[in-house]
């Protein structure tokens, strides 16, 4: 019988981003920390998502909604609380802001970093219930030169963010992160509490086969969106149409389109002229990582990473994908804009 070889030497989430450092002899080692805590904070949800039937964590909160509006769901306000508390007492982040607060939060002195990190804490929330992959986004941003960290430091376009990531909690934990030189895949090995290098340089093929978006909007559609999606499902005689899929929890969405290839779409349409998704914690470290993993990031108009911020919860709408296939959207905005 062949013994199978027994792996002594692994390549963890911590280890990788500690050999990022080393390449740079300025580095104080701060974001490798501040990594540290995010890390703790995806491996507390993932364990509270995994049990949330068993801990009774599945329901709404109990009446409240936060300022887009949406229903907190007991898991949201649990995810927010866990993040808030890594992050802050990592004593490494100046400035929070998150989808569940209505104010940024600015860390008091004595625990404060030099980091703002925004985040989504649990992305695809209403799909709980039913067991669908959720996620938490986030993005990281230097504080400004001679700042003290006030809301300022966050109202940047993703263009000058230093960081971004989502953790995927699905059939298992996967972190995908881009420290802004290429994009790797992360999976929780639950046995050993760690993050282990699992998809390594991802790269989003040039042209995929499948579109994603929520055709119950198809009524509000501007003129492009319209020949675009229609484009897909009727192509020319000789050409494939494209597949159809759509979660409704953007991180599991994106995290295909990056594997895959394709299209995720969350337009601007009649009844909403920025689409849904917000742009410095959905939006903008999706458009990062979408970027670093050779893809493209459209609003239609403009690259998604330069849309500066009017307000920390502001809207975007958002094409992400395959290079080729977002630069058809992009041709169909510009034919229409004429
Ligand atoms: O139900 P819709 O309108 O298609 O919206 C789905 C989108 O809304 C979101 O659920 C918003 O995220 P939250 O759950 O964090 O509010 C995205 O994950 C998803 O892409
Ligand atoms: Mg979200
Ligand atoms: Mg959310």
């Amino acid at each position: 019988m062949s013994e199978e070889k027994v792996t002594t030497d692994i390549i963890t989430l911590t280890r990788h981003v500690l050999d990022e450092q080393r390449k740079h002899k300025e580095a104080s080692g701060d974001l490798t920390v501040l990594l540290n805590a995010i890390q703790l904070g995806c491996k507390f949800v993932a364990a509270n998502v995994r049990r949330a039937r068993l801990l009774n964590l599945i329901g709404l909160a109990g009446g409240t909604q936060n300022i887009s509006g949406d229903e907190q769901k007991k898991l949201d306000v649990i995810s927010n609380e866990i993040f808030i508390n890594a992050l802050r007492s990592s004593g490494k982040v100046a400035v929070m802001v998150s989808e569940e607060d209505e104010e940024a939060i600015i860390v008091e002195d004595g625990l404060k970093g030099k980091y703002c990190v925004v985040f989504d804490p649990l992305d695809g929330s209403s799909n709980i219930d039913a067991g669908v992959n959720v996620g938490t986004i986030f993005g990281i941003y230097r504080v400004a030169e001679g700042s003290s960290g006030t809301v300022k430091d966050v109202l940047r376009p993703g263009n000058e963010m230093v960081v971004a990531g989502y953790c995927m909690y699905g059939s298992s934990a996967n972190m995908v992160l881009t420290l802004g030189n290429g994009v790797n895949g992360y999976t929780l090995d639950n046995a050993i509490g760690e993050f282990i290098l699992s998809h390594p340089n991802i790269k989003v093929p040039s042209r995929g086969k499948i579109y994603s978006v929520n055709e119950g909007n198809t009524k509000y559609w501007n003129e492009a969106c319209q020949e675009y999606f229609h484009s897909l499902k009727f192509p020319p005689e000789g050409k494939n149409p494209y597949s159809a899929r759509y979660i409704g929890s953007m991180v599991a969405d994106v995290h295909r389109t990056l594997l895959y290839g394709g299209i995720f779409a969350y337009p601007d349409d009649k009844k909403s002229k920025n689409g849904k998704l917000r742009l410095l914690y959905e939006c903008s470290p999706m458009a990062f990582l979408t970027e670093q993993a050779g893809g493209k990031a459209t609003t239609g108009h403009k690259r998604v990473l330069d849309v500066v911020p009017e307000t920390i919860h502001s809207r975007c709408p958002i094409f992400l994908g395959s290079k080729d296939d977002v630069e058809d959207v992009e041709r169909l905005y510009k034919k229409y804009s004429k």
